[in-house]
């Protein structure tokens, strides 16, 4: 399992968990946060966040590679990861910029691995190469029912004016979700000084706060600095 390392000033932050659970409302929120307390940092995503990475994200999420099964998802997805960490995440690092991604390799374990069924040492095989060195510091697992999560999901699908159609893996039934939810803690526990656990099932202001607490409690460059 992946211990982070203490190489550099800046820091990369990953958040996971399952559908609709809040990440990129929090991750934009965190990275405000950040920036009002100057820091440099850029926010992320995966699959995706170099044109490369886009492009396999496209070709997976509209249920291309369905067909394939979970071991060649897992193989694409690192594909993706690859390109991401070398083009985007390494170089920002490299330059003292703070890199926070929505999703990072604990998806792979979670989605591929896990629930799909695909063997350990391949997932462990792909994150090696693929991370190449650049284990989160922080992970932040955003944590709730499946049930809940999905009741935003329309909810914002009818904000933003689609049908609530889902990509590949939200078309999975609720079990599958369940399972899912269940992987994700068990990550947590596996690599309990990388990860941490946070209930998703509050508002996005108490959730914001509760991870500025974490986040400015873990890195002494933050401590004493306020949200505002
Ligand atoms: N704490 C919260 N309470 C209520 N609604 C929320 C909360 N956080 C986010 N939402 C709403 O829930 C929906 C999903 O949020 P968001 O897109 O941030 O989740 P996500 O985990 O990134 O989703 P996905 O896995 O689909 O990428 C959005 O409409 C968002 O406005
Ligand atoms: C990185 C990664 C992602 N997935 C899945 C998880 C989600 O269903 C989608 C991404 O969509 P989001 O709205 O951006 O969360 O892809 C996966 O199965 N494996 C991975 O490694």
């Amino acid at each position: 399992m992946l211990e982070a390392p203490s190489r550099r000033s800046a820091r990369f932050i990953t958040f996971e968990g399952g559908e609709g659970v809040g990440k990129s409302t929090q991750v934009r929120r965190l990275l405000n946060n950040l920036g009002r307390q100057s820091i440099d940092a850029v926010r992320t995503r995966e699959p995706g966040g170099t044109p490369k990475a886009e492009a396999i994200r496209s070709f997976i999420l509209q249920g291309r590679s369905e067909a394939w099964g979970a071991g060649s998802e897992a193989v694409l997805f690192a594909a993706a990861r690859l390109d991401h960490v070398h083009e985007l995440i390494a170089p920002n690092l490299d330059n003292g910029v703070w890199v926070i991604s929505d999703r990072f390799c604990d998806s792979t374990r979670a989605y591929q691995g896990l629930t799909g069924g695909v063997d350990d040492r391949l997932i462990d095989a792909l994150e090696t190469l693929a991370l190449d060195g650049h284990t989160p510091d922080l992970t932040i697992i955003l944590d709730m029912d499946p049930e809940a999560a999905f009741r935003r999901v329309e909810q914002r699908a009818i904000e933003d004016g689609l049908q609530a159609t889902g990509d590949r893996f939200e078309k999975e039934e609720l079990d599958w979700h369940q399972r899912l939810r269940q992987n994700f803690l068990d990550i947590a526990r596996a690599n309990p000084d990388r990860c941490k656990v946070i209930s998703a099932e509050q508002s996005e202001e108490a959730l914001e706060a509760a991870i500025w607490s974490l986040v400015s409690d873990r890195f002494p460059e933050l401590q004493g600095r306020a949200a505002e």
